[in-house]
């Protein structure tokens, strides 16, 4: 396709500052002055570009740090949000509650022609609190969620501060066991619990009975009672016929802040035996929350060896991360395949916000699905205007890249394609450096964008100096202009382009040898006028093989922007509030903000999506 781009001819100016927020709220129409300016240039067909954010990005960066906490800066009440732009953060197609907080998903589970999703609630506000409870959904197809009662509430002795996370096994003979992590009040313990289906024939699985045995499994000695929870799901140790089960947990003595997981036996899921020692440690990580172990590779199908992913969700840093490696079950113990990307200090799930996660094996199409929850990144106030935080992200499958055999690949359920319509075909596009093009959309806000690009070939061979720091979360985002990048695609972005913008790109470097190297990134640093919003840039390094494009799909859902490099080597979560690049405000645009390459949209495809609705007449009646 012939070059659509347009240079770029001037600068981008900062967004206004947190002074500006209450002049801004006593606006109709925010910022009028420099809008009929900008409305001007636009006219002269002069478009402009990320330049000049740098310091924007530094200093915003510098202001929240990757807690899960909300912040609220000016404590003058933060940004005046309207209910308009309140109301627009609700997601059209990824799964959340009608209202108050939740977090993280529990018990995933293919049960009788339904999947279930189970996950932590708290039907009493807007932020974690200790009567925590199990919300329910079920699904067909994984994409549209039908509510159903509570599953699980704290009415026993030993879950009375807490019904607090779990997983559900599916035994040789198809019936479910349920275990979780019961909190006793006084004082404070976590203990395993076990619940099995009230009726086994309800494919919705709606009542579930708490056995009269609990709590089955209580912390080993030397851990302390408030670092034992979690449990992962059962697997099946044919040595000595006995499910197996992992938990995480830390160790603070003598001050080595490790992580460690135990894995524990059992015949009947009542009496438990611990499989002596640590089946893994890392010093420094803190405590290892909703762990996950899995095999990967290998298989029928495969004559490469079977991996073990061990995930856990670190509460100090508040990412899941994970790692490869093998698990030696008769040694009790796994080892990570590269001690550098050992549990914790190496590969994450998600470069972003994402937290909690869970996966599942699905015997309907066997495959691996994970998920975990989105919180907010706003602040308290706000999420109490909204009425609700925390979105679910889109299940995921997991694999062992094949193609690399050193990280996983995290890929949106296919099911999610079903909800594409209008889709534009904009493959081949070129952009020159500094320039923009704007996507004709009928709709900007939820879409599934896929992309491809390559850097042209003589621009790269041209460039002779060394370009090796770049690193997403630390140079300046997508405003530091190197000689390959960045470049990609501007979601969520007003009009205007001086505005809010949320960037997804590439950046490839040059090392001393000359070899390239590529990172992803997430640049939320300009999604929001508002200020009471944690914005960052993250992202990763992402592997690229010989003669392979640089692909990226983007999932953009309202508040929520989910991005995938590379058939998801690599993911980054970003939550985003604009305040003007809402409803028909806003628009998408591929960018390269490179200075010494063009760059070619080789494939561009942008799908709008529709909501995912649960509609009760499509579900399948249940008796
Ligand atoms: O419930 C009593 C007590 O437990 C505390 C302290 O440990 O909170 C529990 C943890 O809650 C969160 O952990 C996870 C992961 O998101 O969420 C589940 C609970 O909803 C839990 O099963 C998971 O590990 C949180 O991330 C951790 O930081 C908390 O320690 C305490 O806050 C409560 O008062």
């Amino acid at each position: 396709m012939e070059s659509r781009a347009i240079p770029s001819a001037a600068y981008a100016p900062l967004l206004p500052s947190a002074a500006d927020d209450v002049a801004l709220a006593k606006q109709d129409r925010p910022g009028v002055g420099w809008r009929g300016f900008l409305t001007v240039l636009a006219a002269c067909g002069v478009v402009v570009l990320l330049v000049g954010a740098t310091l924007l990005a530094g200093s915003r960066m510098g202001q929240a740090g990757d807690g899960e906490g909300n912040t609220d800066e000016d404590g003058a009440g933060g940004f005046p949000w309207s209910n308009e732009m309140l109301q627009w953060q609700r997601a059209g197609f990824h799964y959340q509650p009608e209202g108050h907080f939740m977090s993280d998903p529990n018990g995933p589970v293919y049960y009788r022609g339904y999947y279930h999703l189970f996950f932590q609630y708290n039907r009493r506000g807007v932020a974690w609190d200790d009567y925590i409870e199990w919300g329910h959904v079920v699904s067909q197809d994984l994409v549209h969620w039908r509510p159903l009662p509570l599953a699980m509430r704290p009415d026993h002795w030993y879950d009375k501060k807490g019904v607090l996370s779990g997983t559900i096994t599916v035994l040789h003979n198809g019936t479910l066991v349920l275990l979780y992590t019961g909190v006793t009040e006084d004082p404070m313990a976590e203990s395993q619990c076990i619940a099995v289906p009230t009726d086994p024939n309800d494919p919705l699985l709606r009542h579930w009975t708490k056995h009269p045995a609990n709590p089955v499994l209580a912390h080993p000695q030397g851990v302390q009672g408030m670092d034992f929870r979690d449990p992962t799901s059962a697997w099946w140790d044919k040595s000595d016929s006995t499910w197996r089960i992992l938990i995480g947990s830390k160790d603070d003595d003598n001050g080595s802040h490790a992580g460690i997981a135990f894995i524990f036996k059992t015949k009947d899921f009542l009496s438990f035996e611990r499989v002596p020692g640590i089946v893994h440690r890392v010093e420094g990580t803190g405590m290892w929350e909703c762990i996950d172990f899995y095999p990967v590779g290998g298989g029928h199908n495969s004559s490469s060896e079977e991996l073990y992913v061990i995930k856990a969700s670190m509460d100090d840093e508040r990412h899941d991360y994970y790692s490869l490696g093998r698990y030696d079950a008769a040694a009790n113990t796994w080892t990570p395949l590269d001690a550098e990307l050992d549990l914790g200090i190496g590969l994450r799930y998600d470069w972003g916000k994402l937290y909690a996660s869970t996966s599942f094996y699905d015997p309907l199409k066997q495959r691996r699905i994970m998920l975990g929850y989105v919180g907010e990144v706003d602040s308290a106030r706000a999420d109490v205007a909204k009425g609700w935080a925390s979105l679910q992200s889109i299940p995921r499958t997991v694999a062992l890249d094949e193609k690399t055999r050193t990280n996983l690949l995290l890929w949106p359920v296919e099911e999610v394609e079903a909800l594409r319509y209008n889709s534009t075909d904009l493959s081949g596009i070129t952009v020159e450096n500094g320039s923009i093009f704007h996507l004709p959309l009928h709709q900007a806000t939820q879409l599934d964008i896929e992309a491809s690009f390559r850097l042209d070939a003589s621009d790269v061979a041209a460039i002779n100096e060394a370009d090796v720091g770049y690193n997403c979360s630390s140079s300046g985002g997508a405003a530091a202009r190197g000689a390959l990048g960045p470049f990609g695609l501007l979601v969520h972005a007003a009009g205007d382009l001086r505005g809010e913008q949320t960037a997804v790109y590439f950046y490839v470097s040059r090392a001393l040898d000359g070899s390239l190297r590529t990172s992803f990134c997430n640049d939320e640093t300009r999604s929001s006028r508002a200020r009471d919003v944690t914005k960052r840039v993250v992202g990763s390094t992402v592997p690229v093989l010989d003669g392979e494009a640089l692909s990226m799909r983007v999932l953009v859902d309202h508040s929520i922007v989910q991005s995938f490099a590379m058939g998801g080597r690599v993911t980054a979560t970003s939550r985003v509030y604009p305040t003007e690049a809402i409803y028909a405000r806003a628009g998408v645009y591929l960018f390269n903000n490179a200075t010494g390459a063009s760059v070619t949209a080789e494939r561009l495809i942008v799908h709008e999506m529709a909501s995912a609705v649960y509609d009760e007449t499509v579900m399948v009646k249940d008796s």
